[in-house]
């Protein structure tokens, strides 16, 4: 289920029993978490869940009030001299003067690193090689975005926390990130990820672990989160608001067809080469395509919506 690390090496990050309120508010709740090297674990959680809490303890900028907070086998307050040039951290902002450039900063951050990627490489690698004299003012929010993965990157990390990495970026930007990250889990960098984007979890993810008012709600690989409740259903993607009565027909009782979501059809039954058939037949006479289907299995979506509910938080 999960990624070993080499025999005797500390995990990358270790969460055990952490609990760490503010005022009232518990943001973190007896949260367990492990972060394996070479391993990339997306933490999602609605907004509050306490996602954010968690991975400043991790990099000690928040102490926790209770449980036990180990990132590279250090403790990241007390040990954090030794602790620091080992991780990277993408800050927001970038912790930037205004005035300075884009390559400049990176240099400065390579300049603190006993052994540096090439500021040049990356820059490229990022697709910011027209941006190295450009003031960080004048940067676009996503090539900031970018500066602040490289600056985190430079240092050679063996663990980088990469808070909502691709937010704001568009589609070409995100799939630099995402080759990016797939690229320092080949190198054996361990990644803690936070995003609300599902496919982004999905696609990049070893280990999942959805939290909700501070508490683990489900963990594991993307295959067996997508698993949970999925059991005996058909999920079938198409427009919304197709008209479900032939398929009603088709598959009568013991099976329960409705739309669970706009434009995902769920089938509950026992589901066999002749029910998924016969989903397909009936959205293919509604003139619809049939965009997913998928059995025993659910989208990450679905499953998240399912376990940290529908309303909006604040
Ligand atoms: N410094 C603080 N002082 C008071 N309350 C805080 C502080 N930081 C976080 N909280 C509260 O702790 C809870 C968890 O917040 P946190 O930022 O960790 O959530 P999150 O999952 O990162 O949310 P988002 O997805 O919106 O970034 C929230 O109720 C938040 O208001």
């Amino acid at each position: 289920m999960t990624s070993k690390s080499a025999a005797g090496a500390a995990p990358a990050v270790r969460l055990d029993g952490v609990v760490k309120k503010f005022g009232g508010v518990t943001a973190v709740d007896g949260l367990d978490l492990t972060v394996e090297p070479a391993q990339v674990l997306a933490l999602l959680g609605p907004n509050g869940a306490g996602k954010t809490t968690t991975v400043e303890m991790c990099e000690g900028f928040v102490t926790p009030d209770a449980g036990t907070v180990r990132v590279l086998g250090l403790d990241p307050i007390t040990q954090s001299d030794l602790l620091r040039p080992r991780i990277g951290v993408m800050l927001q902002g970038g912790g930037a003067y205004p005035g300075s450039k884009a390559g400049e900063m990176l240099d400065l951050v390579a300049a603190y690193s006993a052994d540096p990627l090439d500021p040049n490489w990356l820059l490229q690698r990022l697709g910011l090689e027209d941006s190295r004299r450009t003031p960080y003012r004048r940067l676009s929010g996503g090539q900031q975005q970018r500066l602040a993965l490289a600056c985190a990157l430079v240092g050679r990390p063996e663990l980088v926390f990469l808070d909502e990495p691709t937010a704001g970026l568009d589609a070409q930007a995100r799939l630099l990130v995402w080759e990016l990250i797939d690229a320092l889990r080949r190198d054996g960098v361990g990644v803690l990820l936070t995003t609300h984007l599902m496919n982004e979890a999905e696609e990049l993810a070893d280990e999942i672990v959805i939290i909700d008012h501070g508490k683990v709600v489900a963990s594991g690989t993307p295959e067996e989160v997508t698993r949970i409740g999925a059991e005996g259903q058909l999920w079938l993607s198409a427009p919304p608001d197709l008209d479900l009565a032939a398929l009603r027909v088709s598959l009568a009782d013991p099976y329960r067809v409705r739309e669970a979501l706009p434009g995902r059809y769920l089938v509950e039954g026992d589901i066999d080469p002749s029910v998924v058939a016969a989903a397909a037949t009936w959205c293919a006479e509604q003139g619809a395509l049939a965009t997913e289907i998928r059995v025993d299995q659910r989208s990450l979506e679905d499953v998240f919506l399912e376990l940290t509910g529908r309303e909006l938080r604040g």
